[in-house]
């Protein structure tokens, strides 16, 4: 994991309370949650959760309805933050009649003081591509490639990466993936990446937030989400969950014939009864509260909102980590 990037006591993106209506309907809902600077974050959620909402608010390209939300310690989309913050959106805008060297051009006459041209220019190189093919004759994967080579190349403290991999073959996926690490690895860059692929996701990201039907429903650093819950595998065969399990917060159950499989957060006590037990995978994690939205949220105490330096408290459940996971969080 990437953990040497952390920047203890900076906040990337604070919410508190917010919301945002399209229309008459809410995308967001009441989300609470801090993202510590420094982190490679995963952003995950269903269709319609509100993933591309929050990214569009971080960016400033929406103002929320209620609540707030601040980007690099400030108002988002302001004079001070813009330069900071880079935004790659799904339809990855670019001018069709740019040539590729015009676009990085743009690039680095918007970002002088800034700009990365080596690191553009290799991006765009990997990919075979020529520096004068015009954008409008590049496929969706090309144009990928060139979205994200002007989105480093502008050196940002703060990455806004919607679904940046979709349609990229998977070297493409790979180098875009080794320049994200190394970005965030050398210069502390703090990634937000939304993205249904999950495997792609396990080994990139340190943190996660899960959002469901407009809600934070986890957010925290991977390893200690992954530490708070454990999956539980035996044979039940009387109906409804086990006696021994309503200690605990359960978050999933499911039956296999015979066999009883759950995802639960054990509240320091050890299970009793016949259970093989073991800390799920980041999938199986993701997976089970995906098919569970009304299980309780988990926030760790770093992706806890703060105001004035304190912690404003849980405005989503309390997380019961273990001591494993209570250690010494971002300021
Ligand atoms: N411009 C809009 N006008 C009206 N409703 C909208 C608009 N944009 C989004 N919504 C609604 O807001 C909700 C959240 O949408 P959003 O695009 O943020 O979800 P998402 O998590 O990014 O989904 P996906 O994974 O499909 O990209 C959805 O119910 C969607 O229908």
């Amino acid at each position: 994991m990437t953990d040497f990037t952390f920047r203890p006591g900076h906040t990337a993106l604070e919410a508190v309370g917010l919301g945002m209506k399209h229309r008459r309907a809410w995308a967001l809902r009441d989300c609470s949650f801090r993202l510590p600077a420094g982190r490679v974050c995963a952003l995950v959620g269903p269709n319609g959760a509100g993933k591309t909402t929050l990214l569009s608010l971080a960016a400033g390209l929406r103002r929320p309805t209620e609540g707030s939300l601040t980007v690099l310690g400030r108002r988002p989309g302001g004079a001070e933050v813009r330069p900071r913050v880079a935004y790659l959106s799904q339809d990855k805008p670019l001018y069709a009649r740019f040539t590729i060297a015009d676009t990085l051009r743009m690039g680095r006459e918007l970002n002088p003081a800034s700009w990365d041209r080596a690191t553009a220019e290799r991006l765009v190189d990997e990919g075979g591509l020529s520096p004068g093919a015009r954008v409008g004759d590049l496929s969706g994967g090309q144009r990928t490639r060139v979205a994200l080579a002007l989105a480093l190349g502008k050196r940002p403290e703060l990455l806004l990466l919607d679904e940046p991999m979709a349609d990229l073959d998977p070297l493409s996926r790979h180098q875009m993936t080794t320049a994200l690490m190394t970005a965030a690895a050398e210069r502390a860059v703090t990634v937000v990446m939304s993205s249904h692929i999950l495997a792609e996701l396990d080994g990139i990201c340190d943190y996660l937030l899960l959002v469901a039907d407009g809600k934070v429903r986890l957010a925290g650093e991977v390893e200690d989400l992954l530490a708070a819950h454990t999956l539980l595998v035996g044979r039940h065969e009387q109906p409804g969950a086990p006696r021994e399990f309503a200690a605990h917060t359960v978050v999933e159950t499911r039956r296999t014939g015979r066999q009883l499989t759950a995802l639960i957060r054990p509240d320091g006590r050890p299970v009793r009864g016949g259970w093989q037990a073991s800390e799920p995978t980041l999938e199986e994690l993701l997976l089970a509260h995906l098919r569970a939205p009304d299980a309780p949220p988990l926030l760790t105490p770093s992706a806890e909102p703060r105001v004035e330096g304190k912690a404003v408290g849980a405005s989503v459940g309390r997380s019961r980590l273990g001591p494993a996971a209570s250690g010494p969080y971002g300021v």
